[in-house]
């Protein structure tokens, strides 16, 4: 692939198992950046919990390898995939042979730097196959071999997306897990900072039957327990310098079982806020603002807590002119750009990693 702009696809599930996100991008990898077409194709309950089921039994392994349960998620997470690309391109109007690369995530079903591994499911061969589009998947395996985390990747991107302008900037993404980009003139720098919304979403699962706290208005009727609030902070984590990651799962709600709904919904909120304002002490520089992508920035408690906390302006990435839904899927069509031009995805200031890298495993179409 040349230096020239292509239209790619990317696709990611994350961490919160909402559902397939799939952006349409014109992007060279580097500087331009042109968003076309975003669709997010939600998970049907039976598929989130195959997906549920995958990732206990991803965590109880000592490495990645076959299982019935994760190759059967696997399978139908790749089938989900492709039907979402399909409804992207039809109606984009794009042809599958007008599209250079589509850039596969897969669902992270285990992430563990630690031991030498992390693990993201799905058949990029087969969709290639299905799409007749060549399919980069694979983004983190290469970079946690050579040392690195593995995450966060998105950051590359954020840098095109921010451009040179209004320097020194940090770019929040609040999924399930949250991460943090800090940019000036020459430095890139970025970790995960802890769950975002991952918690909440468990809190409401288990005290509601919700998926999620629509807006944060159940968080916004109940009251901060500070005790239970400083034993979820009450970890080393917090303070140890980047670069660092996390799985969805190294957080759990425990320590808030036994408060009101309402109660437990502020607390793991305020977790959330008080993580980030902690991170922000980990930063070369503090930033003139925050800039939020990513799911939690629907949730009005969240940002208010965020803008208390870290005495920011707390402002969605829509104030740029991009679509926070569809930050991290426009992220892996321009990383699989990058990584099809043998640019590099992830640096020492991101992941860890020695020096930079380019990284993904590519799988070339049979059309
Ligand atoms: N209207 C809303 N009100 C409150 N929260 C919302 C709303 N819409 C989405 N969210 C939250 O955002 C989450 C999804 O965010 P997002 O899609 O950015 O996460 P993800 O990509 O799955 O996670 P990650 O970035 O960790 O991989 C939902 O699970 C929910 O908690
Ligand atoms: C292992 C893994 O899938 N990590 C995700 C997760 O979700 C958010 C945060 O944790 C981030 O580090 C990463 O995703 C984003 C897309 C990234 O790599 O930049």
């Amino acid at each position: 692939m040349g230096s020239e702009h292509v239209l790619a696809v990317g696709l990611m599930s994350g961490t919160s198992l909402d559902g397939v996100d799939a952006a349409l991008i014109e992007t060279d990898g580097e500087a331009h950046v042109r968003p076309i077409a975003f669709r997010s194709e939600p998970y049907a309950e039976t598929d989130r919990r195959q997906l549920q089921a995958a990732t206990q039994r991803a965590l109880a392994c000592a490495a990645p390898g076959a299982d019935a349960t994760i190759d059967a998620a696997a399978a139908m997470l790749t089938d989900r995939h492709v039907a979402a690309v399909r409804r992207l391109l039809a109606e984009a109007g794009v042809a599958p042979e007008q599209v250079a690369v589509a850039g596969f995530h897969g669902q992270t079903v285990a992430h563990r730097p630690d031991r030498g591994w992390t693990w993201q499911i799905g058949d990029g061969a087969a969709l290639a196959r299905a799409l007749g589009i060549a399919v980069t998947d694979d983004f983190r395996s290469a970079d946690v071999a050579a040392g690195g985390q593995g995450a966060p990747l998105i950051p590359v991107y954020h840098r095109a997306l921010i451009g040179a302008e209004g320097l020194p900037a940090a770019v929040l993404n609040l999924g399930g897990v949250a991460n943090i980009t800090y940019l000036d003139q020459d430095r890139l720098i970025a970790f995960d900072t802890g769950p975002a919304n991952g918690l909440i979403d468990d809190w409401m699962a288990a005290e509601c039957g919700r998926a999620f706290d629509a807006g944060g208005a159940l968080a916004a009727q109940g009251h901060v327990d500070a005790s239970v609030l400083d034993m979820l902070l009450d970890s080393d984590w917090f303070d140890q310098p980047p670069p660092k990651s996390l799985d969805r799962a190294d957080f759990t709600i425990q320590p808030a079982r036994g408060l009101a709904p309402a109660d437990g919904a502020a607390t793991l909120t305020a977790f959330t806020a008080a993580t980030v304002a902690l991170a922000l002490d980990l930063l070369p520089a503090r930033p003139a603002r925050l800039i939020v992508a990513g799911g939690g920035r629907h949730n009005a408690t969240l940002m208010a807590m965020l803008a208390a906390r870290t005495g920011l302006p707390v402002t969605p990435i829509e104030a740029l002119g991009w679509n926070g839904d569809a930050t991290e899927a426009e992220g892996f069509a321009y990383l699989a750009v990058r990584a099809r031009r043998g640019l590099p995805i992830s640096f020492p200031g991101t992941t860890g990693v020695a020096a930079p890298r380019t990284g993904g495993r590519h799988h070339d179409p049979q059309r």
